[in-house]
């Protein structure tokens, strides 16, 4: 039995593709059912769906085999006994520093000023600011990171930035772009060695799929 980790949403739908090309189609759509253990049309291939920040974890210690990680749910994890054979250039965004349009943030950090800054990042956050060398202090969020400057609750958010759309309709900007984020997929160090005849071919088609940027 082969066990892949996917989160419901932008990760499942962008990951179908992969699957069919490997001839596995999800026998439920994660959106209406409320199963959170998928069978497949393969009757060795099962889904399981959890938080997109979970499949590192669930991949780590062998509840699944394989799975999809955006890059910014990888680096938070660390990584610890996972492989990451193949970026599939999927869920494509970036991960940035955004502040309210009239916080003058260049300034505050030529001043030396130190900062409040809100995120569900940790790990990016604080190693991108120790990096620059911007005083920070960090307050943990679980979501809706763009609301934390605009009700007062920090000076700047470091989140997931893809259209813009979200900063806009809440009136923030962009103010440093610390790195870009894709998909991944990850497979765990046991699992390579235990099921490696099983793995590979379907490795080896995750990589035939892979779409390219021109
Ligand atoms: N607006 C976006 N456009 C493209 N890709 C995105 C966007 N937002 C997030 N992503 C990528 O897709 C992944 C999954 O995002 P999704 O929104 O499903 O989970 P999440 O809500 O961020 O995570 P969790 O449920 O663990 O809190 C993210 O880890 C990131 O790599
Ligand atoms: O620049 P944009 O195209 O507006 O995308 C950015 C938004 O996308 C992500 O949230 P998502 O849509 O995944 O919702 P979530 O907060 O429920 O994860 C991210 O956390 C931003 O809020």
């Amino acid at each position: 039995m082969i066990t892949i980790a996917l989160s419901k949403g932008r990760i499942f739908t962008e990951t179908l593709p992969f699957l069919a090309a490997a001839g596995v189609v999800p026998l439920e759509d994660p959106e209406t059912s409320r199963k959170l253990l998928i069978g497949t049309n393969h009757p060795d291939i099962r889904i399981v769906v959890v938080r997109a920040s979970d499949v590192p974890t669930y991949v780590q210690y062998g509840a699944a085999d394989m799975g999809v990680a955006g890059k910014d749910s990888l680096y938070e994890h660390g990584g610890a006994g996972l492989y990451v054979p193949l970026d599939l250039n999927i869920a494509k965004c970036r991960m940035c520093v955004a502040c309210p349009r009239d916080f003058d943030y260049h300034a505050k950090v030529r001043r030396g000023a130190r900062l409040r800054i809100a995120t569900k990042f940790m790990k990016y956050s604080r190693n991108y600011f120790a990096k620059i060398g911007v005083h920070v202090d960090l307050i943990k969020l679980y979501g809706s990171m763009e609301l934390a400057p605009i009700a007062g609750l920090s000076d700047a958010i470091v989140d997931l930035v893809s259209s813009g759309a979200t900063l806009r309709a809440n009136n923030l900007v962009e103010v440093e772009q610390i790195d870009t984020i894709s998909s991944r997929l990850i497979v765990g160090q046991a699992a390579m060695k235990l099921k490696t005849s099983e793995l590979l071919p379907i490795i080896d088609t995750f990589e035939k799929t892979v779409k390219y940027d021109d």
